[in-house]
C-alpha cells in the first residue's frame, strides 16, 4: 500500500468494528494497524486520537445519537460506529472542520452501504451541526448524569458512588476521559535521570522530574518511543503510581525478593534496580509466554539479579519449600479499573462477576504465598484497580485469617506528601485515585509478619 492510498476515517471505522466485535484490546489492535499501514506520523496521531477518543466516549456518543434518531428502524452496527466517530470529531476535535467530517462520512456510507444510508448519515450529522449536542445537566439523576457525561457504565458509577461517594466518583470519571502523560523510569545503573533528561533535551523531548520516584521522568512533549534512548534501553515506560510500588517496598541491597505475579516485568526490574542489581529477584507468572517477557526485559535492561519462570503463584510453596524471602510482592491480577485512560475497553467489558472471581483469586494467592515470607519480612500487595472488593476487602480478609500479620505503620509515613492525607487512605492501605497525582488508579499496602 502506498503512503497516500489510505483513508484515515475508513481505517478508524475498521478498527472500531474490530475492537467491538472481537473484544480485542484496543491498544494492541491499534498498534497492529499502525504497523500494517505505515501511516505518516501526523495521520497515525489523528487515527489514534479518533479511535481512542471514540472508544473512550462511546456511551456519551450513543446517548447523543439517540437524541437525533426519530424512527425505531434498526441501524447497522457499522453505521452507528461511523456516526460515533463523526460526532467525536465534531464535538472534541478543533482541527477538523465539521463540513469535512460530514462530507467524508457520507462518502464512506455511500461506499460501504448505499445511497439511502448515505442520506441517513448526512441527515443525522447535519441535524447535530444545526441543533448542537445535548446538555447533560438536564439529567436529574446525578449517577446517571456522570455515567452518560463521562461514558462509564451505570453499574460501575453506582458501585463507585456507593464505595467512595459522588464527589470522588465524578472526579475519577472525568479524569478517566482525559489524556495522561507518559512517564518513564531510568535504568540507574546505566545513567542518572539528570543525564537522561539532558539527552532528551538534545532530541527536543521535554520532560520533568517525577516527585514520586527518584528514577522517574514525566514526558511533557515529544514522542519518547521514537527516540534513540528507547532503542538503547536506558529506561522503562511506567506509570508513576506503578513506580511507587517498588519505592515503598523498603528494599535493601542483597535481599531475596519474590515477585509472584511479575509479567511483563515492570516492577521486577524496578526492584532489581533499587537493589543495585545486587540480590535475587525470583519473578514468576502464570503464563509461560509472559514469564519469558520478564526475562527479555531484564536482559534488555542489563539486569542479572532476576530469575524468571512460569508458575501459578498458588503453587510456589512447592518450588521454594526450603527458601524464605525478605520481601514479597503480589501485584495481583485485577479488573484494571485504574487504567481506563490507556485501556478504555476495560470499562465496557468488565463485569461485577469478574470482580468477585478476581477477589477470590487474590485471596488465594495471598494465602498460599504468605508462608514464604521470613519473620519480620514485608509483603507488598498492589493492584491497578479501584474497587474495595479487590483491595481493602482482600486485605481485611487476609488479616482476619493471618494473625501474625499487620499493616506496617511505617508504610504510611513513607507515602509521598501528596498522598499522606488523601481520601483513599484507610487502615488497610492506600487507594490512589487517578485524579490524586494524575496517574493510574492503584491500590497498595505493605504488611509485616511478626515473629
Ligand atoms: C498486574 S499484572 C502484573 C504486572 C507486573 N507486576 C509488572 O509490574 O509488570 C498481573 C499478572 O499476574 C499474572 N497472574 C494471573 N494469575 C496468576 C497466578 N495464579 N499466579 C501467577 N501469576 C498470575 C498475570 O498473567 C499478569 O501478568
Amino acid at each position: 500500500m502506498t503512503k497516500q492510498s489510505y483513508n484515515i476515517r475508513n481505517i478508524a471505522l475498521d478498527l472500531l468494528m474490530r475492537i467491538s466485535d472481537q473484544g480485542g484490546y484496543s491498544h494492541l489492535v491499534i498498534d497492529q494497524m499502525l504497523k500494517k499501514h505505515q501511516l505518516e506520523p501526523r495521520d497515525s496521531g489523528l487515527l489514534t486520537e479518533i479511535v481512542y477518543g471514540t472508544l473512550q466516549r462511546k456511551l456519551t456518543l450513543e446517548y447523543d445519537l439517540n437524541t437525533f434518531i426519530k424512527s425505531k428502524k434498526k441501524i447497522d452496527k457499522w453505521v452507528k460506529w461511523l456516526l460515533y466517530l463523526s460526532f467525536y470529531q465534531m464535538k472534541y476535535l478543533d482541527k477538523v472542520p465539521d463540513h469535512a467530517v460530514i462530507h467524508e462520512s457520507v462518502e464512506i456510507a455511500k461506499r460501504k452501504g448505499h445511497k439511502g444510508i448515505a442520506n441517513f448519515v448526512n441527515g443525522i450529522l447535519r441535524s447535530a451541526q444545526r441543533e448542537g449536542f445535548p446538555d447533560y445537566q438536564d439529567i436529574n439523576d446525578q449517577v446517571k448524569r456522570v455515567s452518560i457525561e463521562t461514558s462509564h457504565p451505570l453499574w460501575l458509577v453506582k458501585r463507585w458512588n456507593e464505595q467512595y461517594g459522588i464527589e470522588i466518583t465524578e472526579q475519577m470519571c472525568q479524569t478517566n476521559i482525559t489524556h495522561k502523560k507518559v512517564s518513564i523510569r531510568v535504568q540507574p545503573l546505566r545513567m542518572t535521570r539528570e543525564q537522561l533528561l539532558s539527552r532528551l533535551e538534545n532530541s527536543h523531548i521535554k520532560a520533568s522530574l517525577s516527585s514520586f520516584s527518584e528514577q522517574g521522568l514525566v514526558i511533557e512533549e515529544g514522542n519518547i518511543l521514537k527516540d534513540e534512548t528507547f532503542q538503547e534501553s536506558l529506561f522503562t515506560i511506567q506509570d508513576e503510581s506503578s513506580m511507587l510500588v517498588a519505592e515503598l517496598m523498603d528494599l535493601q541491597e542483597g535481599m531475596t525478593v519474590l515477585d509472584a505475579c511479575s509479567a511483563p516485568g515492570g516492577k521486577a526490574t524496578h526492584i532489581a534496580e533499587k537493589m543495585n542489581d545486587n540480590g535475587t529477584v525470583f519473578a514468576y507468572d502464570l503464563h509461560e509466554k509472559k514469564a519469558k517477557l520478564v526475562k527479555k526485559k531484564a536482559e534488555e535492561l542489563g539486569l542479572t539479579s532476576i530469575q524468571s519462570a512460569q508458575s501459578d503463584a498458588r503453587k510456589l510453596q512447592e518450588t521454594h519449600a526450603k527458601q524464605l524471602f525478605d520481601r514479597i510482592l503480589i501485584d495481583a491480577p485485577c479488573s484494571g479499573l485504574g487504567v481506563l485512560r490507556s485501556k478504555p475497553d476495560i470499562k465496557y467489558n468488565k463485569t461485577k462477576e469478574d470482580i468477585v472471581k478476581l477477589s477470590t483469586i487474590q485471596k488465594e494467592i495471598l494465602h498460599h504465598i504468605e508462608p514464604l515470607l521470613k519473620n519480620e519480612g514485608k509483603l507488598m500487595y498492589s493492584t491497578c484497580t479501584v474497587d474495595q472488593e479487590e483491595n481493602e476487602e482482600v486485605i481485611k480478609d487476609f488479616l482476619e485469617k493471618h494473625q501474625t500479620y499487620r499493616v506496617d505503620p511505617a508504610f504510611f509515613d513513607e507515602l509521598p506528601e501528596e498522598l499522606k492525607n488523601s481520601s483513599g487512605r484507610s487502615k488497610f492501605g492506600i487507594q490512589i485515585f487517578p485524579q490524586d497525582i494524575n496517574s493510574d488508579g492503584f491500590f497498595m499496602t505493605r504488611l509485616v509478619k511478626d515473629s
